[in-house]
């Protein structure tokens, strides 16, 4: 049974306009994604697609001013607000975007120290020490304050955190940047490591080619609706196993394939075209498209909502 599977989930914000009237910014919709234990989903999309929204409604820590609907399931059964408060930090861990989640007035030590669970002080202790020394943070790290870190410093003080949870869920928002080659491949393989343990993974990650190496599975978002799920095996050669019109791009795009912008841009919330979002961009698109939002199929194991696919 999968730990995590969102359904069909929605976003939106309420924001006040001129004149007091209050309006709904609907930013996520048609959203889903499953991960199994032990699996890594890796999250592809541009800035904007809802991949932190989805981390955050998955934690349960979104903004007051935000509505949700649709369906978050940890272990088969839907997450209340209860539930969210009573596994976050425990069975799911969250590796934040923003270094700025570490409170700036403690010790690291004392912030890492905090997500193992139960067992005394000096096992506590010992095992911050011994997962800064698999990340290279020296063992004076943990007599630090934040602002005294460097940026890939920070980071790896976030994945050591989460690391030393026990969660059975990871969710990783874009852990990697700013680590050089040698801490970026230590970073995939701790991450792996956690999956083999039976963890499950959720990579948020804007670095296809690294996310690869160690996904299963990826979801593909496109202005905060999910148009792809595949096998990460699928994303190989000339992308033709890919199934959505924007996955193709998106791996088109890159530097070692063919280095293909992408023409136009992902749709802002406030002005979503009718139907397929994608269909102002695609090569693909004809009248139907314009009509209404495609449905999600099932087509060679994986799923996709576009018309063309076959
Ligand atoms: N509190 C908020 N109020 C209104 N809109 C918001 C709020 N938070 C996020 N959004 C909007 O929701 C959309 C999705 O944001 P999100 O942070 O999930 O994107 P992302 O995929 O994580 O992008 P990035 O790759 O830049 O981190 C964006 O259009 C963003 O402007
Ligand atoms: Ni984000």
């Amino acid at each position: 049974m999968p730990v995590l599977e969102v359904e069909d989930l929605a976003v939106s914000f309420r924001q006040y306009s001129t004149g007091l009237r209050q309006t709904e910014l609907k930013v996520i919709h048609g959203l889903h994604l499953s991960i199994e234990p032990g699996e890594i989903t890796a999250v592809f999309g541009a800035s904007g697609s809802g991949k932190s929204l989805l981390a955050h409604a998955v934690l349960g820590i979104l903004p007051g001013n935000a509505t949700v609907t649709g369906e978050i399931r940890f272990d088969g059964v839907p997450l209340t607000r209860e539930r969210q408060e009573t596994l976050r930090g425990r069975e799911i861990a969250l590796v934040p975007q923003s270094v700025n989640y570490l409170d700036p007035l403690m010790r690291v030590g004392k912030q890492v120290e905090a997500s193992v669970c139960g067992a005394s002080r000096s096992f506590r202790l010992n095992s911050v020490l011994e997962v800064f020394k698999r990340y290279k943070l020296g063992p004076d790290t943990a007599g630090k304050f934040p602002f005294q870190l460097s940026g890939g410093m920070a980071r790896r003080v976030l994945v050591s955190t989460a690391t030393l949870s026990g969660a059975r869920l990871i969710i990783a928002d874009e852990p990697t940047p700013g680590l050089d080659a040698e801490a970026l491949a230590e970073a995939l393989r701790l991450f792996k490591q956690l999956a083999q343990e039976g963890c499950a993974v959720m990579l948020i990650s804007h670095d296809i080619e690294a996310a690869l190496q160690i996904a299963d599975k990826v979801a593909v978002f496109y202005a905060g609706t999910t148009v792809e799920v595949a096998a990460a095996g699928d994303f190989s050669g000339d992308g033709s196993r890919l199934r959505h019109p924007y996955t193709r791009a998106l791996w088109n795009a890159l530097p070692q394939n063919k280095f293909a912008p992408i023409p136009g841009v992902q749709p802002h919330p406030n002005a979503m075209p009718p139907g397929c979002l994608f269909a102002p961009r695609c090569s693909l698109a004809t009248g139907e498209c314009a009509a209404a939002r495609p449905a999600v199929r099932e087509i060679r194991g994986g799923k996709v909502s576009c018309l063309h696919v076959t």
